[in-house]
């Protein structure tokens, strides 16, 4: 209750590479929290009515990060969210005036397990081509700088399940909250 108080309804917005968990945990956290979920892929998809790779595919990627923005800049509006973002929508400067009406946070997995994790997928558009340590490697590389921005990085490890990040999550949100002020 205490976590909740001092939240005050501010969103949650988990960033971070494709496979770092932020669908999984944001569905775990939110309902710890009280909170709903939204996820800024699943709104798309479900508007579009059809998979991410079939929008890239047909209308392009830039379509998919127009569209991306739309649903953030809706999504911000609104509180008591945690929101599982796409993995690219930090790229997009103008998504991080919308980010920052909320918390940030930066779901900071190793390349190696990310790859463990997305070795069978077949979904993620950007990641059907090269092989795929190559290519989320050089994902990473070029939008680490972009990640670091967030208000919180939490340092995953490969024995971290979703709900050991929930846990640690909810231990380390407030040292970056201000404290309630006595009445
Ligand atoms: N802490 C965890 N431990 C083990 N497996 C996990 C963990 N978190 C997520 N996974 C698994 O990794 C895969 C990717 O997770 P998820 O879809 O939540 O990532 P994401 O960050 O939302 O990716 P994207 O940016 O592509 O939407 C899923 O199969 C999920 O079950
Ligand atoms: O990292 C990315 O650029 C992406 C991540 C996914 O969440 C989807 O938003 C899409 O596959 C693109
Ligand atoms: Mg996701």
């Amino acid at each position: 209750m205490e976590l909740q108080k001092r939240l005050g309804g501010v969103n949650i917005y988990l960033v971070g590479m494709m496979g770092a968990g932020k669908t999984t945990t944001g569905r775990i956290l939110a309902q710890r929290l009280g909170y709903g979920f939204v996820d800024t892929d699943a709104v798309i998809t479900e508007f579009r009515q059809r998979p991410i790779r079939e929008i890239f595919a047909q209308e392009g990627e830039p379509a998919f990060r127009e569209l991306e923005q739309q649903v953030l800049a809706q999504v911000s509006s609104y509180h008591h969210l945690v929101v599982a973002t796409g993995g690219g929508i930090v790229l997009n400067p103008m998504n991080w005036s919308y980010l920052r009406h909320g918390i940030v946070v930066w779901l900071h997995v190793p390349l190696a397990v990310l790859c463990q994790r997305l070795r069978q997928d077949q979904e993620r558009p950007l990641l059907q081509e090269q092989p795929l340590e190559e290519r989320l490697s050089e994902l990473l590389q070029a939008r680490q700088y972009l990640y670091a921005q967030a208000d919180l990085e939490l340092r995953i490890t490969a024995a971290d399940t979703p709900e050991t990040v929930c846990d640690r999550l909810w231990e380390t949100l407030p040292s970056i909250l201000k404290p309630i002020e006595p009445c």
